[in-house]
């Protein structure tokens, strides 16, 4: 192929997949291929200098800012690091380091490469004041209400600290809190989340930074800077930042030479997996900072660092059968049986196939070989086949039409990747999950009736739904004659169903295990209506103006609440007396001057969240909707709100208000003392902006 060809076609898949990567969080390609791509362009340019354009994704860090934040400058550029998958090319580099540094001696640093996020923090007078995501490099996205969420990070530093510390590191979603978090999704029909890093990614870039605390992300530092040179290395600042309090990974080493930097590469190959998070491999730093300054940067990376990084932990082997799990919500989910082999550091007997399109993408067939990797996710999962070596023989998978439990025709609903399994009521599968999400930890939690004892029940025909759990303490004698169940642990699990009815409303809602309804959703639903009869009564366009709650989830709650047999589920769970209602007294009305008012908020604030700003004109008996229409009395605007928001409420003559405009509505007068009545009336065309 023409190099010209060839370098335009690789320029345009790059930039095509650094956008899906950093705007979207999406992953088309393994970070292996898309590497292998990259290195391939980086060979043609310098074979072909002429050809190079400046904007080459060579020459540039690959994310850029979005636009539902502020930005910032950074002040020392966030750059990008080369990298390599061969030893050979760490030789090269370790030769270069000494060129550079003409004969004086030198030692590096290693760590691990944190797969999650970079984030810039800035620390004044040891206060934690910004937190900026690397953007492009050269300007990134103010997140800190959301890097304030990360319960590990000290918002005041400990001890002796410069006045001005700019402190880098890595945002991530531990593995443990990505899997809880996908289970709870995959339960409740929620899309999953691809891997540890797009998680973190996709978090920090959340508006509301209770949801954010939600996802449970966590920070490593991994470099100080500060204005002048504070420290004389790397080492140095590293052991600085411990003791200031900043959460620094102990993994690090420092080596005296490329020796002990591939002694640690080969240490960490397998270790690496029992660390809480992922890496995708080893940063290695020249520890002294002067020499550092000396061997200087390209325009994308640092010339004193290079990242090592492990080829992807694959494996080949034979897939035997597969399998077909019916989740909660009728999902059906193809799991792959294979011959048990080892992978980064596990033997691997069952990979995930994800839904029929993968089947088909595949071409799988019983009897091939297989290939499986271990991605970000915990379960490894089945990347390709080894035509060469298909057997004659091997069967081509079928993925059924009908329900493996109950035999059911499945259905695919549009726009949606799994097969469903309608029969709701009486496929068993559906109904056993039901009963083990109500137990589970984070709904009903009751003691001593786990998932597996409620599934015993299940299959013994001691419980079907929810509110049989209740009619347990009747069939005592039955529970005697169980076999492993002492009248111990009967008493055991009695004393835990009674004591389940202090559950609050919020968790009983979330067990309920109602599509979509997610512990945040249960939370925000529990807030709005206070009791369960008010939700079921709810039609879906009120429902969806809840903060939180869209369309499609508002629909979910509305159709699950028409149906017969839920609304006498909850009957019976009322009669039992569970918690139906919210406890305590409701928010507490400070005022009704914003009575018969209605409000949208949208772009970011200055001084509150918009869930505080939304919280406040709830106290003052406002009420807050999710669209703007001519009837909407304000729309209160926010730095960056969509351009289609504000021409909407303009045509339809809603006033648009600031955040102190609104502030200055109720009657403390927020923020301002600003008199009220110079705000345009409701229902009047502002002209504030
Ligand atoms: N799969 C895809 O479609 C796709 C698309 C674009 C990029 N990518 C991946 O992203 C990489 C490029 O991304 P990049 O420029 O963000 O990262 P990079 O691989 O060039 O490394 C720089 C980043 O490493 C991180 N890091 C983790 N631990 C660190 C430590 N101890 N010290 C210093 N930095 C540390 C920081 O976030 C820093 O920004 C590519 O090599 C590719 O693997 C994949
Ligand atoms: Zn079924």
């Amino acid at each position: 192929m023409e190099p010209l060809v060839r370098i335009q076609a690789l320029t345009q898949r790059l930039h095509y997949l650094n956008n899906q990567y950093y705007q979207h969080d999406i992953s088309e390609v393994s970070d292996q291929e898309f590497d292998r791509l990259l290195a391939e362009l980086t060979q043609l340019e310098k074979d072909y200098p002429s050809l190079a354009s400046p904007n080459s994704p060579t020459q540039r860090v690959g994310g850029t800012v979005t636009k539902q934040f502020a930005q910032a400058t950074h002040r020392y550029p966030m750059l990008s690091l080369g990298n390599t998958y061969s030893e050979d090319d760490l030789r090269e580099f370790d030769e270069r380091v000494q060129r550079g540094l003409e004969g004086a001696a030198y030692a590096y640093v290693c760590e691990q490469k944190f797969d999650g996020v970079a984030m810039s923090l800035g620390y004044e007078n040891g206060e934690l004041h910004q937190g900026v995501t690397r953007g492009d490099g050269t300007r990134g996205d103010v997140v800190t209400a959301n890097v304030r969420t990360i319960r590990t990070l000290p918002l005041h530093l400990h001890g002796e600290f410069p006045a001005d510390a700019e402190v880098r590191g890595e945002v991530f979603m531990p593995n443990q809190v990505f899997d809880d978090l996908n289970q709870e999704r995959e339960q409740n029909g929620e899309a999953l989340l691809a891997n540890p890093r797009n998680a973190a990614s996709g978090a920090l870039k959340l508006q509301d930074s209770t949801l954010v605390a939600a996802r449970r992300l966590r920070f490593y530092a991994y470099s100080v800077l500060t204005p002048g040179r504070h420290f004389a290395s790397h080492s140095a600042a590293l052991e600085a930042a411990t003791a200031w309090g900043l959460p620094v990974s102990p993994t690090w080493r420092r080596c005296a030479n490329l020796q002990e930097v591939l002694d640690y590469i080969h240490e960490w190959a397998q270790k690496r997996f029992e660390l809480p998070v992922n890496t995708d491999g080893i940063v290695i730093k020249v520890d002294d900072l002067r020499q550092q300054d000396q061997l200087g940067l390209t325009a994308k990376s640092p010339r004193w660092a290079i990242a090592y990084k492990y080829p992807t932990a694959a494996a080949r082997t034979r897939l035997n059968e597969i399998i077909y799990n019916v989740g909660r919500t009728g999902a059906v989910t193809p799991v792959a049986l294979l011959d048990p082999v080892p992978l980064a550091g596990t033997i691997v007997k069952r990979a995930s196939v994800h839904n029929a399109n993968q089947i088909a993408l595949l071409d799988l067939r019983l009897g091939d070989m297989v290939f499986v990797e271990k991605g970000g996710e915990i379960i490894p999962k089945i990347t390709g086949v080894d035509l060469a070596a298909r057997p004659a023989e091997a069967i081509p998978v079928r993925f059924p039409t009908e329900c493996p439990a109950c035999g059911t025709p499945l259905v695919r609903p549009e726009g949606e990747a799994h097969f469903r399994c309608p029969n709701e009521r009486g496929c068993p599968p559906q109904s056993k999950a039901r009963l083990e999400h109500y137990v589970s930890r984070k709904a009903l939690n009751i003691d001593g009736l786990g998932a597996e004892t409620v599934g015993r029940f299940f299959d013994l025909g001691l419980v079907n739904t929810p509110a049989d759990i209740y009619d347990l303490p009747q069939r005592r004698p039955e529970l005697v004659t169980l076999e492993r169940l002492g009248e111990k642990s009967i008493d055991n699990l009695l004393a835990g169903i009674e004591k389940s009815k202090t559950v609050p409303f919020e968790r009983v809602l979330f067990g309920l295990g109602i599509r979509y309804v997610g512990e945040t959703v249960a939370q925000k639903l529990a807030q709005h209506y206070r009791t369960m009869a008010a939700i079921m009564a709810a039609p879906a366009a009120e429902l969806a103006a809840v903060p939180e709650v869209g369309g499609v989830i508002a629909d979910s709650v509305a159709l699950w609440s028409q149906q017969p047999e839920n609304q006498a589920l909850v009957q019976r769970l009322a009669a039992a007396g569970v918690q139906l209602a919210a406890s305590g007294e409701p928010p507490r009305a400070v005022s009704d001057r914003l009575a018969g008012l209605t409000f949208v908020l949208s772009g970011v604030f200055e001084n509150y969240s918009r869930e505080q700003l939304q919280d406040l004109i709830q106290q003052h008996g406002g009420k807050i909707t999710g669209s703007i229409s001519k009837k909407l009395s304000y729309l209160v605007a926010g730095e960056n709100m969509g351009p289609a928001k504000r021409e909407k409420a303009t045509t339809l003559k809603v006033p648009i208000i600031s955040e102190q405009e609104l502030l200055a509505l109720l009657p403390t007068g927020g923020a301002t003392d600003e008199p009220t009545d110079e705000l345009p009336a409701a229902g009047q065309q502002g002209e504030l902006f």
